[in-house]
């Protein structure tokens, strides 16, 4: 029977820092949650103190309702793979499977449990041989079999997937999330890949230096991201996000200014964009998924679009899409953390001024990354110059594209053109200065008077 895992406030201290920090959340019984964040933001450590490996030094931890601080790691009716789990090299699959079933009663025979579990991981022709005689994928499917064997009522999975190639990953991931619903175990699945974890959990939690950021179901953390870091973890490629500040003139049309051009904002405003107007002259982040741009004049804008130009810097085939990388002229916001872990795209970088300015933006986001680190950084990078369309030479040696957006393969679009662009503004993200979304307005904001 599967239980739930209740989290209360929970902290890790190692010496005077901080790994956790108040994590609070609650896993229902029979869910499949997914802990997700950049390396070192305390993911394993929290996993590790639900599975009684570490202390908790502040907080409560409650198993099946029960008080479980203090419970020996034995007593917890758990079981953990670890990315690399190790299994006896004398023993057969059989052997290492059935080693946690004998440790409980060495006299039962086990053959009939130890197949049960072979055949839902498909590795019944197998079981005699040693982990020597197997491939990576294979050993982990035994290690998987051995953590499964004793049908857990809760099952802890720290990036067992992460040394495998992409395709056997791609594969077990979805061997994992079947073999959790026939377990009926309540599941914590860790991992830094954010397509992993939007594909494998009922819900996502996002860790960022120790901190719960949101914790929702796929979704909504792709929908509606509660900060400016969850925008930029969860979704491939990143989300565009710029500096902007916002502009709402009393006799005029409101608009977001985006460095050298500006997204003027669709009448009537609809509900979110109103709520902008308090931000007038302040410092914001503009964010636009990829797949919410196209190359199309302003005589084809739809109701809620608005329009923008830009230079293609490159093209980059797909396969079934084209990612067209774009300058606008406005300025990438830098989001700590995230600069490190999930590098995007660049254009080409072939000369001084663009290796010296990206060299710049990667010593902010290291200087960010404190402990007590903002969302955003500080330290704003001056504007980049303007990327003239005519000139082969300054095209070479000026800024990274500062817009990724999606399209057919068909696109015919090559480097050094310059393409009018629409913008869906009913899918607009706004982030104030210290990263919190304020567009779409947060959850539970109440709704203006008219
Ligand atoms: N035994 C330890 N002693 C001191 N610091 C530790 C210890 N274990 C972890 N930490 C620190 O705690 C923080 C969180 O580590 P943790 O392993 O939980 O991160 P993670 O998100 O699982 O990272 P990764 O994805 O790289 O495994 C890191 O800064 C790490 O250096």
């Amino acid at each position: 029977m599967s239980r739930a895992i209740e989290l209360r406030d929970v902290s890790k201290k190692y010496g005077d820092s901080y790994a956790v920090r108040q994590v609070s959340f609650t896993v229902e019984p029979g869910e499949f949650l997914v802990l997700l964040g950049p390396s070192g933001c305390g993911k394993s450590t929290v996993l590790r103190m639900i599975a009684g490996l570490e202390d908790i030094t502040e907080g409560e931890l409650f198993l099946g309702g029960e008080h479980a601080n203090s419970l020996l790691p034995r007593e917890r009716d758990m079981s953990m793979v670890f990315q690399n789990f190790a299994l006896y090299p004398t023993m057969t699959s059989r052997e290492n499977i059935g080693f946690p079933l004998s440790l409980r009663d060495p006299a039962a025979d086990h053959d009939p449990a130890v197949e049960a579990t072979a055949r839902m991981l498909a590795i019944e022709d197998l079981l005699e041989r040693l982990p020597g005689q197997l491939s990576g994928g294979e050993r982990q499917r035994v290690a998987m079999g051995r953590a499964i064997s004793r049908r857990p009522s809760v099952f802890l999975l720290d990036e067992p997937l992460a040394s495998l190639d992409a395709r056997l990953r791609h594969h077990l991931r979805t061997e994992i999330s079947r073999i959790s619903a026939e377990l009926d175990a309540t599941t914590l699945y860790v991992t830094h890949d954010q397509s992993e974890a939007m594909s494998l959990g009922d819900r996502v939690a996002v860790l960022r230096d120790g901190v719960l950021q949101q914790l929702s179901p796929p979704q909504d953390l792709y929908a509606r991201p509660a900060n400016v870091f969850v925008a930029a973890f969860v979704g491939t490629p990143r989300i565009n996000l710029l500096d902007g500040v916002v502009h709402a003139p009393l006799d005029g049309p409101m608009a977001l200014h985006l460095g050298r051009q500006r997204l003027l904002l669709p009448q009537p405003l609809s509900v979110d964009h109103q709520l902008l107007r308090i931000q007038q002259g302040r410092r914001i982040i503009v964010g636009l998924r990829p797949e919410d741009i196209r190359i199309a004049p302003p005589g084809r804008a739809r109701p809620r679009e608005a329009a923008l130009t830009g230079t293609v810097e490159h093209v980059e085939y797909q396969g079934h899409e084209a990612l067209v990388h774009v300058n606008t002229g406005s300025r990438p916001a830098v989001v700590p953390d995230l600069e490190a872990s999930r590098p995007r795209a660049e254009g080409r970088l072939t000369s001084g001024p663009r290796k010296r300015r990206f060299g710049r933006v990667k010593d902010r986001a290291a200087a960010a990354l404190s402990p007590h680190a903002p969302l955003l950084s500080a330290a704003p990078a001056p504007h980049p110059a303007p990327a003239p369309a005519d000139s082969p030479h300054e095209r070479r040696t000026t800024v990274t594209a500062d817009l990724v957006l999606r399209s057919t393969p068909q696109e015919r679009v090559r480097a050094g053109a310059q393409v009018p662009l629409l913008v869906d503004l009913e899918r607009l993200y706004v982030f104030d200065h210290t990263g919190s979304r304020i567009c779409p307005a947060p959850d539970g904001m109440p709704a203006l008077d008219h």
